[in-house]
């Protein structure tokens, strides 16, 4: 690769910022079905704006921590608060700001259109105190976004699963939720209906809505999600922060070593390792690298390859899940 090629990193959604709220904080929690514990102490916490991803193998539990998130289960000890609000204790105004597909395809009447469906959702939703009311042209607003507004007259028992599914995100999204839950929202979906959900949770993300979601397809969602919880047998055994890995770059030059120390004194680096042949370099942005190229370059370093450092999230998991 000549230097004027180097790419572009895949692009995130702008992160939360640190001091964003916390949107959704589980402590503590403990989950058993007759002798069997399914969820093991779980502590997680999700601010505004952040995307959370929960993987695991099959039968980790993301299913159960979801729905006992969601208020749907209840938990053998320990709490989950949406919002500052108890999810167990003051279960309608805390689920108030709560939008949530938690199974697929979501469950709808198959002889009443799309739009009579979101309808029925809202004036239901109307009847928890704290909700948004939700009017025609929001309802209109939604089957958009979801690209449905061809199919809203039509009886969603003509909808496909894939369209159902896409139905079931535009009811959790109707009354503007401050957290919204997804369980597997992209199963069953096609190529452009996985790339449609990424787009609107990185847009609701945008505007500060707190996001989870749990999902097996791990290169997928290494590009957008901010924060990935690893769940195998119960535990969380890891949560990592994709944010502080998100502007690596590696260089493959012939001194490693002295290009470190180079880069180092350079602002904007914030962290520099070997790994043979490839130096990498963390870097505030890809608007760093000229900068970086020049400063290796007038140190006498001659820079045979730079690109992006893509975190290999699938690897990741693998050895994360077998050591488990
Ligand atoms: N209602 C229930 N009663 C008894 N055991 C249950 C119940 N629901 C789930 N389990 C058990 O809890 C464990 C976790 O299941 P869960 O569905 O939460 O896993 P998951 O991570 O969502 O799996 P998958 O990726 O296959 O959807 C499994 O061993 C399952 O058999």
């Amino acid at each position: 690769m000549t230097l004027s090629e180097v790419q572009a990193p895949p692009l995130r959604p702008v992160p939360a910022a640190p001091e964003a709220p916390v949107a959704l904080e589980v402590r503590g929690l403990h989950k058993r079905y007759g002798a069997q514990t399914v969820l093991h102490d779980i502590h997680l916490s999700v601010q505004s704006g952040e995307i959370y991803a929960l993987t695991g193998p099959n039968g980790a539990g993301k299913s159960t921590l979801i729905r006992t998130v969601t208020g749907l289960a209840f938990p053998t000890s320990g709490e989950v608060r949406l919002m500052g609000r108890d999810v167990h204790g003051d279960g309608p105004r805390a689920r108030a700001a709560l939008g949530a597909v938690v199974e697929a395809p979501a469950r709808f009447y198959g002889q009443f259109s799309g739009s009579r469906n979101l309808r029925m959702h809202a004036e239901l939703a109307a009847m928890t105190p704290g909700r948004p009311r939700v009017d025609q042209a929001r309802i209109r607003e939604v089957l958009a976004l979801v690209e449905l507004t061809r199919m809203a007259d039509r009886r969603v028992s003509e909808y496909s699963l894939g369209q159902r599914q896409r139905l079931g995100v535009a009811s959790a999204i109707l009354a503007r939720p401050s957290v919204l839950i997804l369980d597997e929202p992209t199963s069953g979906l096609d190529a452009l209906g996985i790339g449609l959900i990424h787009r609107i949770v990185t847009d609701l993300a945008g505007q500060g809505c707190a996001v989870v979601l749990s999902t097996h397809h791990l290169r997928e969602i290494a590009s957008y999600a901010h924060t990935v919880g690893i769940l195998t047998g119960g535990r969380l055994v890891d949560t990592l922060d994709l944010r502080a890995r998100q502007a690596a770059f590696r260089f493959r030059v012939d001194d490693p070593v002295r290009a470190a120390a180079l880069l180092e004194r350079l602002p904007g680096v914030s962290r520099t390792s070997l790994r043979p042949p490839y130096l990498i370099a963390g870097l505030d942005s890809e608007a760093g690298v000229p900068q970086a190229l020049a400063a290796l370059a007038a140190g006498g370093i001659r820079v045979f390859e730079a690109s992006p450092d893509l975190f290999d999230l699938y690897e990741y998991y693998r050895e994360r899940v077998e050591q488990a």
